[in-house]
């Protein structure tokens, strides 16, 4: 599909199972950062768009030595030199986190970066084989009591996050922050949670092996597997084919 994208000024990407070899993995695929160095190379900004803590966004901007604002907690926190740390939300998903981590123990397990979260907290699938299941138990549960909660699975882990928060809303403000527009970013994503985060882009990707929920509003698949699309999505912006 051909979209008038602009001149591409600033590339966000999610991390997990869009950076990495595959969904399965947390190893970053080595082809992928090599593309975001040319892509700066050619004067266009990447910024990490993640679920992760704050921590694990920024330690990857400084050693990958990405030039765009680090996004992390689903969009609660945005950081950059200029910015300093940006919170979003209005309230913490926290109370609900320690409910339902241990209502459900057993079937979910805590996160290590969970002491290292403001806002959005993740519950870590003891078994992710029933993914679909547990993901649907905790949602049902958590959204009936705090409505101030939205829940999501990135594969990766449930995440609990404060409704007035998520990735496209935290991709605007860096957009308005830093004078551009829609038009002019390129958004990637793997998972269901990273709809909002396509759709704030004029440019919304998914990767080959996305979720159908994410396909279903990309305005482009790149036909390759997660950190493997974001070679070639590199390859289409550097050859002037968006
Ligand atoms: O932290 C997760 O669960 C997934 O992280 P992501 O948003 O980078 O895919
Ligand atoms: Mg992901």
């Amino acid at each position: 599909m051909v979209v008038s994208v602009t001149r591409v000024k600033i590339v966000f990407t999610d991390l997990d199972g869009t950076l990495t070899e595959s969904r399965r993995t947390y190893r970053i695929h080595l082809g992928a950062v090599e593309a975001m160095r040319r892509l700066q190379s050619l004067g266009v900004r990447v910024s990490i768009v993640s679920s992760n803590a704050l921590p694990v966004v920024i330690g990857l901007h400084r050693y990958l030595d990405l030039d765009g604002p680090a996004i992390a907690e689903t969009g609660a926190l945005i950081y950059s030199e200029d910015l300093g740390i940006v919170e979003l939300p209005s309230r913490s998903a926290r109370e609900a986190y320690s409910d339902a981590l241990s209502r459900f123990r057993g079937l979910v397990a805590d996160s290590w970066q969970n002491r290292f979260r403001l806002y959005d907290f993740a519950l870590r699938l003891v078994d992710r084989a029933n993914g679909d299941q547990v993901y649907k138990l905790v949602k049902d549960y958590v959204e009936g009591r705090y409505d101030w909660v939205r829940v999501g699975y990135s594969k990766y882990a449930i995440h609990l996050t404060p409704r007035d928060v998520d990735k496209g809303r935290a991709v605007k403000f860096v957009l308005d922050r830093l004078g551009l527009d829609p038009s002019e970013a390129v958004a990637v994503g793997d998972s269901s949670m990273d709809a909002n985060l396509l759709k704030a882009v004029e440019l919304g990707v998914a990767t080959g092996d996305a979720d159908e929920e994410l396909k279903a509003v990309a305005k482009l698949i790149v036909d390759e597997p997660a950190g493997r699309a974001i070679v070639k999505l590199a390859e289409l912006i550097e050859g002037g084919q968006l």
